[in-house]
């Protein structure tokens, strides 16, 4: 089944692991997905951030022809979702929302019967393969422990070594780190860049701008079904508007400057403590704002007393919440 208008279309972009066009997905009346169009690189490590229900998974689900959309495209590897789905499936492993596990049974022995149940997998491999994902995901020790008295951390580790008992081109995962304590959550982080320096592309869904920062090369923003940004992460710092930071007691002399030189300072909170009098005077500065060194010589000009001045890029957090409108969960 190869061929056809399908890989002609998907050949256009063969630097896309995933790709979709105004991917659409309601149920009833709600509008999970909202016409979404996904680019993700091949070889990236790629954060699907959002909010909870933001409608992530569902994106994921349809990916993976779990879901079928309500409307668009979905393309994964070059091919089409999902009509290629027996093509594609071999060379993508998944984690999402937890595989179903036989509980009398030992952990590894349910990667037994999983993989036996791969028709791909080649069967002599088979126990070392077990071995091994058992040993990346930190799970050797308990390879022979019924899965029942795995703790929930456990058995998402058991989900990633599914996803990897088979080597894979892409690797998605809704929320790899659910359920894992700080030393499991940096595990996985080693993981991932591990896969990736291995040249898997990986998709990883999180609702962790922090744990997004640390693992990913490339990311999207989704928030109520929309995707509002996507692009490499250096990109997205980029975009975000500089704030400046003025420390001075002259408050109205320095908003009347500013003003004139085109910045529009924020409303005055009060003055910091030990301060001198003096509060801290903020504001955006707009795309074509005078350079720095001007504005001082203005500020100064003016007669206001300067005691601090400082210009910084958004952080990413700020960036994403002038996005998507919410604060996300900040990993600590
Ligand atoms: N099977 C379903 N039937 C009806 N509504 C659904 C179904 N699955 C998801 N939704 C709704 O679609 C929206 C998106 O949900 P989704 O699970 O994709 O979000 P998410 O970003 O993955 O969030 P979370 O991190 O909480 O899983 C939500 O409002 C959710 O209630």
């Amino acid at each position: 089944m190869s061929g056809g208008p399908t890989s002609a279309a998907a050949a256009d972009r063969p630097e896309l692991a995933v790709e979709t066009h105004h991917l659409t997905k309601r149920f009833g009346h709600q509008l999970a997905v909202a016409g979404i169009d996904l680019a993700v690189p091949r070889g990236s490590v790629f954060g699907f951030l959002g909010p909870n229900g933001s409608g992530k998974t569902t994106t994921i689900r349809v990916m993976l022809g779990l879901a079928r959309a309500t409307g668009g495209e979905v393309r994964v590897l070059g091919r089409d979702m999902p009509h290629d789905l027996r093509q594609v499936l071999p060379r993508v492993g998944a984690l999402v929302e937890g595989p179903a596990f036989y509980p009398f049974l030992s952990g590894a022995a349910n990667l037994h019967r999983l993989d036996t149940a791969n028709r791909h997998a080649p069967g002599a491999t088979r126990a070392a393969r077990v071995r091994a994902a058992l040993e990346r995901v930190g799970l050797a020790h308990a390879a022979e422990k019924k899965v029942r008295a795995y703790s929930l951390g456990m058995k998402q580790r058991l989900g990633l070594a599914v996803a990897l008992l088979c080597p894979r081109e892409l690797l998605v995962l809704d929320e790899p780190t659910n359920g894992l304590d700080p030393q499991g959550t940096r595990e996985v982080r080693a993981l991932v860049s591990s896969l990736a320096a291995g040249g898997t592309t990986v998709f990883v869904s999180s609702h962790l701008l922090a744990e997004v920062e640390q693992m990913c090369t490339h990311v999207g923003v989704m928030s109520a079904g929309a995707l509002v940004a996507q692009g490499s992460l250096e990109d997205l710092r980029r975009a975000g508007q500089a704030r400046l930071r003025l420390l001075t007691p002259d408050v109205a002399a320095a908003r009347r400057e500013l003003a004139r030189l085109g910045v529009v300072a924020d409303d005055v909170l009060g003055p910091p403590p030990g301060a001198d009098g003096a509060a801290m005077v903020t504001a955006p500065l707009p795309e074509h704002a005078p350079a720095p060194e001007t504005i001082v010589a203005g500020l100064v000009g003016a007669g206001v007393r300067v005691r601090g001045f400082t210009v910084a890029a958004a952080s990413l957090e700020e960036r994403f919440v002038a996005l998507t409108g919410e604060g996300f969960d900040v990993a600590r």
